[in-house]
């Protein structure tokens, strides 16, 4: 059971901010000198993956405390109960078992009584064989050509994730097969990526948890128009289009043959779904084995959450690092930079995954919550963002703490291209940590031959503060396995902070109001009268859109 215990109200939070009394003007470059085995000790492995949590305004004592808040907010309680398919997810009612989706281990999970698992391994199987079938070419389009293009249509956790992962792995993609996402009901993103597709050899992959949302159903229908345009026949649809759902009404009202579809269920979150059918692209694209590598990586993950003391569990202590930031620090955000080009959309694929989950102000007791809740998730692929933004990480008046994430051997070994990345991807840490001061100003000046006098007006400008903490995260290379790892690594730091911050981390009810509204408007926008019925803003942009029409 969750234990819905207001953090704040805990000892170890009341310790935690008498110790922060203490470390909040504590400098990094201190601890280091002071600790010569500093990196040891703040430092562990998972298989090919190095975390190093060491360039962190925490101390072993600091560690202890944090701890402490973990275990009387019940966070070993809240990992057993979401493996055990305890309803956590309670305003909607469900389990959350995505864990249950990557479970090689064959382990029964139970849910309402009945174990998932041979439902689980059924999908799976329908996904090896479906996707051998289209990547060895065997599945045939309506004039009998093998698929070269395959297209999901979905957005958010129906597109974010197949979409990060095929691009972290294009180094395994098959050969003869290309794999295209539209997600965006802007008719620019329909357009542009079926304009050099045939629809012969086109595949589409309706891939929508409750098969109605708008932007998907809009692009899936114009798809489908795109498609008889050419083919004519409603019978070649079931050639061209397959459903990745837990609506099999929807689907087949759709007109897609539930033959081709894939089920999903209730108990799977839309943004932890790609290690359900929703994940159809990403095994198409890299292959069955690789997608299963995928799931394996995640389910040694899995079994490290929930097999591990606290003080070792490589999630927590990272859930534990950014709540000290987050709310005693009052940081207000997190950057993820991953110097690896593959994994481009690995921070934004986490924005869903930490904002949706965790952008919430409501306790678990309905009331609201009187402490900070979830960050603002935020990255680039280094080493751009050191060109775009590193600015105000190394000089503003902003905490950003950052994750940096680098492959240390990498996929395309050009020249020295991966040695000067590398390079960056340790030196901006080691400056974050170590800043430079005004005495290191001067002296640089000094030894370029300026007077004090000639340059005391710049000097302060080029004073670095430091002290801006950062995770290390050094993978030996981003493989199937290290990334579903990885990623599974995320997904248990996200649940463990909702679980301290006593706050419902599955479900949603924040994205509905927007589209209750959009739904209002959308028939405004068609008629001619003169709109009146919202605030003067809204009736004013209203208008003045009609009028440019
Ligand atoms: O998979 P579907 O049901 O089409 O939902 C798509 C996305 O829409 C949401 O915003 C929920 O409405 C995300 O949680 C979800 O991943």
């Amino acid at each position: 059971m969750l234990k819905n215990q207001n953090p704040t109200q805990t000892q170890a939070w009341a310790a935690l901010e008498a110790h922060f009394q203490n470390m909040q003007n504590a400098q990094m470059k201190d601890l280091f000198a002071q600790d010569a085995d500093r990196f040891n000790k703040f430092s562990t492995q998972f298989e090919d993956i190095l975390l190093d949590y060491s360039k962190n305004i925490i101390t072993e004592e600091t560690l202890e405390k944090l701890v402490a808040l973990a275990k009387e907010t019940g966070v070993a309680e809240g990992i057993k109960a979401m493996f055990a398919g305890e309803k956590i997810n309670q305003t909607e009612g469900r389990s959350v078992l995505h864990v249950a989706l990557r479970n090689q281990s064959n382990t029964p999970i139970m849910v309402d009584g009945e174990d998932v698992m041979p439902a689980v391994n059924a999908v799976l199987a329908k996904v090896e064989n479906f996707s051998n079938r289209v990547s060895n070419g065997d599945w045939k389009g309506y004039t009998g050509k093998a698929i070269t293009d395959i297209v999901n249509i979905g957005i958010g956790g129906s597109d974010l994730g197949p979409l990060m992962v095929t691009e972290a792995l294009k180094a395994y993609k098959k050969e003869n097969l290309n794999v295209h996402f539209i997600s965006n009901v802007d008719g620019t993103h329909v357009a542009e990526v079926l304009k050099p597709l045939n629809p012969e050899t086109t595949l589409f992959l309706i891939a929508s948890k409750t098969f109605t949302t708008q932007e998907t159903m809009t692009n899936a229908n114009s798809a489908k128009d795109w498609f008889l345009k050419a083919a004519q026949e409603e019978g070649h649809v079931a050639k061209h289009f397959a459903a990745l759902s837990t609506n099999a009404d929807g689907v087949s009202a759709f007109g897609i043959d539930t033959e081709n579809m894939f089920e999903f269920w209730d108990w799977v979150g839309g943004r932890y779904s790609l290690w359900s059918a929703i994940g159809l692209s990403i095994a198409c694209a890299i292959g069955f084995d690789n997608y299963k590598e995928l799931l394996a990586g995640a389910h040694a993950m899995d079994k490290h959450v929930a097999e591990t003391e606290l003080e070792n569990n490589i999630p927590v202590l990272l859930a534990l690092i950014g709540i000290w930031y987050n709310n005693f620090f009052k940081a207000e955000s997190e950057a993820i930079l991953p110097y690896d080009q593959y994994l481009h959309r690995f921070a934004a694929y986490f924005q869903q995954g930490n904002m949706e989950s965790n952008g919430k102000y409501i306790d678990r007791n309905g009331e609201r919550v009187n402490y900070e809740t979830g960050p603002i998730i935020w990255g680039e692929p280094g080493t751009n963002g050191q060109h775009a933004f590193y600015q105000l990480i190394h000089q503003g008046t902003k905490m950003i703490p950052c994750d940096f994430i680098a492959p240390a051997i990498s996929h395309n070994p050009i020249g020295d291209h991966h040695p000067k990345l590398l390079a960056n991807f340790f030196a901006q840490t080691e400056a974050l940590m170590m800043g430079k001061t005004e005495e290191q100003v001067k002296a640089e000046f000094a030894k370029a031959g300026k007077s004090e006098a000639e340059v005391a007006s710049l000097v302060p400008f080029k004073v670095f503060e430091g002290n801006k903490p950062t995770n290390s995260i050094l993978v030996k290379q981003v493989t199937p396995r290290t990334l579903g790892a990885l990623i599974a690594m995320y997904e248990h730091k996200i649940f463990v902070q909702g679980v301290i911050w006593n706050i419902f981390s599955f479900d949603q009810w924040g994205v509905e109001l927007g589209k209750q509204l959009a739904n209002q408007i959308l028939p405004e926008l068609t008629n001619e009268e003169a709109i009146a019925s919202h605030d003067s803003s809204t009736n004013g942009l209203i208008n003045a859109y009609k009028a440019m029409r």
